[in-house]
């Protein structure tokens, strides 16, 4: 795949303060998107028509606690397209992942790695070709998903972004699920050396984890129910949308 065939597209949602990303292979128009937010379906699928892509996957890294997939949304909307989870979430999907798992979206290949610790179920999505990934919440700008509930263990999350993500290449960007400082992108070598929690010894980070004391996201109540049902059922009437 030459370069300019690759098209990655980073979408904002200033509600959830989430990520979403739009990855496309421009030479066969076959597209993926990462972590879609029910509010902002109409958006992103203008976008997708709009750069004359076919969505074949709509794909989340992890069971979302703080706002409510667009998948199940996008798929009533575009006949064929897959809806994507791993297989340790729990919840409902056309396709499970496990880890080592290949994605293959026209050209380019997605590798899945599990990164346990915010939730059980939370993926990694590896773009070697373009030398990227996308961490969910295992791994946020000079920070990290929060492990105080959705069978979160500090350790765990700690042993996933040291083995899985540390791994990669210094150079490799790293493109998060949420911000809520304002940036967008980091860098493996950027979050070794300058997170304040994950650049601390294993022990370290989980006493730094125990004491955040974070208000629980004002969503989890409706957000966990619909989205372990792919963003199809068990949603508030408000973001009810006819199938
Ligand atoms: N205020 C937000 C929720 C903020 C929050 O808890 N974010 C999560 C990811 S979404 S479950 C998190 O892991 N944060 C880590 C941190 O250090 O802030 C809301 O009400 O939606």
């Amino acid at each position: 795949m030459m370069p300019e065939d690759f098209i990655f597209r980073q979408l904002f949602d200033s509600e959830s303060c989430t990520y979403t990303y739009l990855i496309a292979d421009g030479a066969s128009g076959q597209a993926v998107i990462i972590d879609p937010v029910i509010q902002k379906v109409d958006r992103d699928l203008q976008l997708v028509a709009d750069l004359g892509l076919t969505l074949i996957y709509a794909a989340n890294t992890h069971v979302h606690a703080d706002h409510i997939t667009g998948s199940g949304k996008m798929k009533t909307r575009l006949p064929g397209l897959k809806s994507v989870l791993s297989e340790a979430s729990g919840g409902d999907a056309d396709l499970f992942l496990n880890h080592g798992d290949v994605l293959n979206v026209g050209s380019f290949e997605i590798e899945v790695r599990a990164t346990p610790g915010h939730t059980n179920g939370c993926v990694t999505y590896v773009v070697h070709q373009q030398r990227l990934a996308l961490t969910g919440d295992a791994l946020l700008v000079r920070g990290c998903g929060r492990t105080d509930f959705q069978q979160g263990n500090s350790a765990r999350l700690y042993q996933s972004v040291h083995e899985q993500i540390f791994s990669l290449p210094d150079d490799f960007k790293l493109f998060p699920a949420h911000d809520y400082k304002g940036f967008t992108v980091t860098t493996v070598k950027e979050e070794k050396t300058l997170n304040p929690r994950l650049s601390k010894s294993e022990e370290e980070f989980v006493a730094i984890m125990a004491g955040l004391n974070l208000p629980y996201p004002k969503m989890i109540d409706a957000a966990l129910p619909a989205n372990l049902k792919c963003g199809l059922q068990n949603l508030p009437e408000e973001l009810e949308f006819d199938e």
